[in-house]
């Protein structure tokens, strides 16, 4: 997908919310265990509910990882059902990856070829020779870590190094590499008051904000310096929207909760 055609989407739904689809079988409800693929029921019903409230879906792999190869085989049905029933929606393989430049490839083939996602997260810790070969792939993201919303991000992203802080090195060298036009970043909700500086840095590079909802992160503080010209946001919340009930109407709710996001960033955008 285009940088283009996402921005287009967020102007027609009036959105820039992405769900989460972080899928833990102890918070899903008991009756779809019974199922045969109980990960993929839930976010079939989750996609089926929210799709015209969001315009990105983001599946942390690590929640498919954990249940070995039926996870994995969870996960291809999610992005298969996305990319046939939705292919206007962008899609994020939340998976943290970066290795030397072969295994980088790898990577990049196993999220953007096999699995056809529009995008995955990427560790900027190895360097450019890990980061350019997802940036290799036409029309496809990589969304590298810059300052994420853990508490963690203080031990390292914000130190000082030749007096600038480490994740300005990230944002900044970064837009040096080949095909940098590929770039996003993740920037964490809870980091509201650094958006400032990250726009001056990166004016109109789209941001993945995770943070939203369950980590206490606020969408009007984000926005205030986060929106660039061409939007250039994407808000992500997972845990707040997919598990709002865990009875029947798990799905009912899930859409009431994007539905608060959205209208709130509907009335952002006019
Ligand atoms: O800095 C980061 C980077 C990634 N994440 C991921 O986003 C979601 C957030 O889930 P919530 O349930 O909305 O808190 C999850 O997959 C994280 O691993 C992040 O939170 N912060």
């Amino acid at each position: 997908m285009t940088t283009q055609q996402l921005v287009s989407q967020i102007n027609q739904k009036k959105s820039f919310l992405c769900i989460g689809l972080d899928v833990d079988l102890d918070k899903i409800p008991t009756h779809l265990l019974a199922l045969e693929d109980p990960i993929f029921e839930f976010n079939k019903a989750i996609i089926d509910a929210t799709h015209h409230l969001c315009v990105a879906y983001k599946p942390n792999t690590a929640f498919y990882e954990a249940y070995g190869i039926k996870g994995w085989q969870s996960l291809e049905k999610t992005i298969q059902y996305i990319n046939k029933n939705h292919p206007e929606i962008f899609t994020i393989a939340d998976a943290k990856r970066g290795d030397i430049g072969n295994t980088s490839t790898m990577y990049a083939k196993a999220f953007f070829n096999d699995l056809a996602f529009d995008s995955v997260t990427v560790a900027p810790y190895m360097g450019k020779d890990s980061v350019e070969p997802f940036l290799a792939f036409k029309d496809k993201h990589t969304i590298l870590l810059a300052l994420t919303s853990n508490n963690g991000a203080f031990d390292y992203q914000t130190k000082k190094i030749d007096e600038k802080e480490l994740y300005k090195h990230v944002l900044e060298t970064s837009k040096t590499y080949k095909n940098s036009e590929n770039l996003m970043y993740v920037v964490g909700a809870t980091k509201a008051e650094y958006f400032k500086e990250i726009r001056k840095i990166v004016p109109n590079a789209f941001l993945l904000v995770p943070g939203v909802g369950a980590q206490g992160g606020n969408l009007q503080d984000v926005c205030k310096y986060g929106l660039s010209e061409n939007i250039g946001l994407l808000i992500n919340s997972s845990r707040g929207i997919i598990y709002a009930s865990k009875e029947h109407d798990f799905a009912e709710k899930a859409a009431e909760k994007a539905k608060e996001l959205q209208s709130e960033m509907e009335l952002i955008l006019s």
